[in-house]
């Protein structure tokens, strides 16, 4: 059943029009796309100290926090998502974002946002040195009430005024579009939505939006019918993905993403994270596990994969908690020679 679905889905999208259900199908399906692609390089957006941490319950202390990003930098990874700039009532691991921003090493070449919300939050990131800040909206009504306590027309204007100081400032800003693929509050979401949003971002000066999916229900169709839809009005350059990994269906998304021709892929070393206010979701999907999915399909990212294995392993320790990503897994276990 799903596999006929599928295969009407991937019908319809004419870069992927040849892929046969088969994986060896898709193996070169994927190998053709992406032998055509203008560009072999995808950017990791790393999103671990941010999105990996925001949902844990007892509070890190700030220096291994700290330590957490200065490790990442060392990677090669160009973006290390830092910290947010939000209520500490409404997500107390993030109330120690001054200490962290202002903490770490910057090292060149590696740019390190932080999330802000509206002008308070953009203020106190500016106090602190921040180059770069994200916006975060919601393409469902009920997502952006339950995240940032406001529709999404509310949300709108308060991003425009960050886009409009952060202008002045000469600080960039990258938009987040959350429930792409599903909302645990309203179920489906409309692919013109997100679109909608989606533009609306990008028109007040967000130079990359980034599409969430936040409880990770999205699919391969999913995304392909949603991505189909948005670049007809975001450029494909200027789109990023964001897959959680709640139903195992991260990676296969984020091939469906690349095969539409998407090069920043947004992840979570060792799997970590989940948004606070997305019921169910659980962690983002490993920057372990995309990094050999890229490095099988013969793409660049920069990224030594062993020296992430061995930041994620070491995080994992200090959460007490198992590394979730399947390759570090194995290859902890056993190293395979890439
Ligand atoms: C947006 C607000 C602040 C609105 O919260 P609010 O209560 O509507 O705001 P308010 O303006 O009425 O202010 C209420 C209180 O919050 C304070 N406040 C107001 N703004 C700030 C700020 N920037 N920093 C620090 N404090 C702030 C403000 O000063 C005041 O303090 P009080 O007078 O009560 O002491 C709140 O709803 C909030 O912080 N929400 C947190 C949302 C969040 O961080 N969610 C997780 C990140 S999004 C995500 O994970 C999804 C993503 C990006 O990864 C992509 C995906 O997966 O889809």
């Amino acid at each position: 059943m799903l596999l006929t679905t599928t295969r009407t889905a991937l019908r319809r999208t004419p870069i992927v029009a040849k892929v046969s259900p088969s994986s060896a199908g898709i193996r070169l399906a994927a190998a053709r796309a992406l032998s055509t692609a203008p560009r072999d390089f995808v950017k990791i957006v790393e999103v671990g100290p941010r999105d990996g941490l925001q949902n844990e319950k007892a509070l890190l202390p700030a220096q291994v926090k700290i330590e957490f990003i200065n490790r990442l930098s060392h990677t090669g990874l160009p973006v290390v998502e830092a910290t947010s700039f939000v209520s500490p009532k409404w997500v107390p691991q993030m109330a120690d974002a001054a200490k962290v921003l202002s903490g770490i090493t910057r090292r060149s070449g590696v740019s390190y946002p932080v999330l802000t919300p509206n002008l308070k939050g953009f203020e106190a990131a500016l106090a602190c040195g921040a180059e770069e800040v994200a916006i975060f909206g919601a393409a469902s009504e009920g997502f952006s009430q339950k995240n940032i306590n406001c529709s999404i027309a509310e949300s709108l204007k308060k991003f425009e005024d960050v886009c409009t100081r952060a202008k002045e400032e000469g600080v960039r800003v990258r938009g987040y579009v959350s429930v792409v693929l599903g909302c645990p509050y309203e179920g489906d979401v409309s692919p013109d939505k997100v679109a909608e949003v989606s533009k609306k971002l990008l028109d007040m000066g967000c130079y990359e939006i980034s599409l969430g999916d936040t409880i990770g229900v999205g699919n391969p169709r999913k995304m392909s019918d949603m991505l189909e839809r948005v670049k007809q009005v975001v450029p494909v350059e200027k789109l990023a993905v964001h897959c959680h990994d709640t139903y195992g269906q991260a990676v296969a998304n984020i091939l469906m993403a690349v095969q539409h021709g998407v090069r920043v892929v947004d992840s979570s070393v060792a799997g970590l994270g989940g948004c606070p206010y997305a019921r169910g979701a659980t962690g983002n999907v490993a920057t372990e596990d995309v990094l050999y999915l890229l490095k099988g399909l013969g793409m660049e990212t920069g990224v030594s994969l062993p020296e992430v294995i061995d930041v994620g392993n070491w995080i994992s320790e200090k959460l007490g908690r198992a590394n979730a990503s399947r390759v570090a897994n194995a290859m902890t276990r056993t190293p395979a020679k890439l």
